[in-house]
């Protein structure tokens, strides 16, 4: 599979056409191979990938929800894991969004421990993929280390030390939790991907401030989309400049 995936329609979760809403745009962050494509693109298509390639640069989809009667685009912005991107692009587009999600791979403690890394100050989300290969010995073959699993108390520990909130989800498992192994020794807890999302979703919409009254005859201004574009995703240019585009972090 291409890194960066093509307009892919398959999934919609709203179809009025001409829907008026907030968009929250999320960049999603984390080691290589921790899932980031996946998640984002089952969140946004709806189906698991599960043959991918490194990310290069940035990737971008969206798709837009209901909140509480409120119509959302959550735009996912997927970035390159891979270290010499670190600097170069993902700092670029880390301050002006609404939303950081961590990502770690659950069976790659390495993945975990690389965090501090990434971590800078924004609305912290901390989600840790994979958890349907909780217990199981068939972690991913990108995984270079494996020695041991990261345990949800170890995350929640870290979470409420950096002031994150934490999902544990499988990019893999069906809805409803099945699809994998799912489950942790001494009461396992897997949030869906739909759950992850959606919170977040709704986080924002509660820390941000409503849409105006009336719109312009312009139709599409600031951080408000004037129309329904089902799900996207597409290539940004890798040296694209994301400061016109982007609307202030309001953390
Ligand atoms: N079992 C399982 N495998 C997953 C899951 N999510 C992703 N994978 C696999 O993990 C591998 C890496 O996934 P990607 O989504 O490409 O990882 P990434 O974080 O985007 O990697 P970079 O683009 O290099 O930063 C792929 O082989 C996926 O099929 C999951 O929830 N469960």
């Amino acid at each position: 599979m291409e890194s960066s995936l093509e307009f892919s329609n398959s999934f919609t979760s709203v179809s009025s056409p001409s829907a008026r809403c907030r968009i929250f745009k999320i960049i999603v962050i984390g080691d290589s191979g921790v899932g980031k494509t996946c998640l984002t693109y089952r969140f946004c298509a709806g189906e698991f990938l599960d043959r991918t390639e490194a990310t290069i640069g940035v990737d971008f989809r969206e798709r837009l929800v209901e909140v509480e009667g409120e119509k959302i685009k959550l735009q996912l912005w997927d970035t390159a894991g891979q270290e010499r991107f670190r600097k170069s692009m993902v700092q670029q587009y880390y301050r002006n969004v609404h939303a950081v999600l961590f990502i770690y791979d659950v069976t790659r403690p390495d993945s975990f421990r690389g965090l501090p890394a990434w971590i800078e100050e924004c609305r912290r989300f901390l989600v840790g993929n994979k958890s349907d290969l909780r217990d199981t010995c068939s972690c991913d073959p990108r995984s270079i280390k494996v020695e041991g699993q990261v345990t949800r108390d170890q995350a929640q520990k870290f979470a409420v030390a950096h002031g994150m909130i934490l999902f544990e989800t499988s990019a893999k498992s069906l809805p409803g939790g099945g699809g994998g192994g799912g489950g942790e020794p001494g009461g396992g807890h897997q949030d869906s991907v739909e759950d992850v999302f959606m919170a977040l979703a709704s986080r924002l919409k509660r820390q941000t401030r409503p849409p105006p009254p009336v719109l312009n005859n312009t139709g599409v201004s600031g951080s408000y989309c004037g129309s329904y574009t089902g799900t996207s995703s597409f290539r940004l240019p890798a040296k694209k400049n994301p400061q016109k585009d982007f609307w202030t972090c309001t953390c």
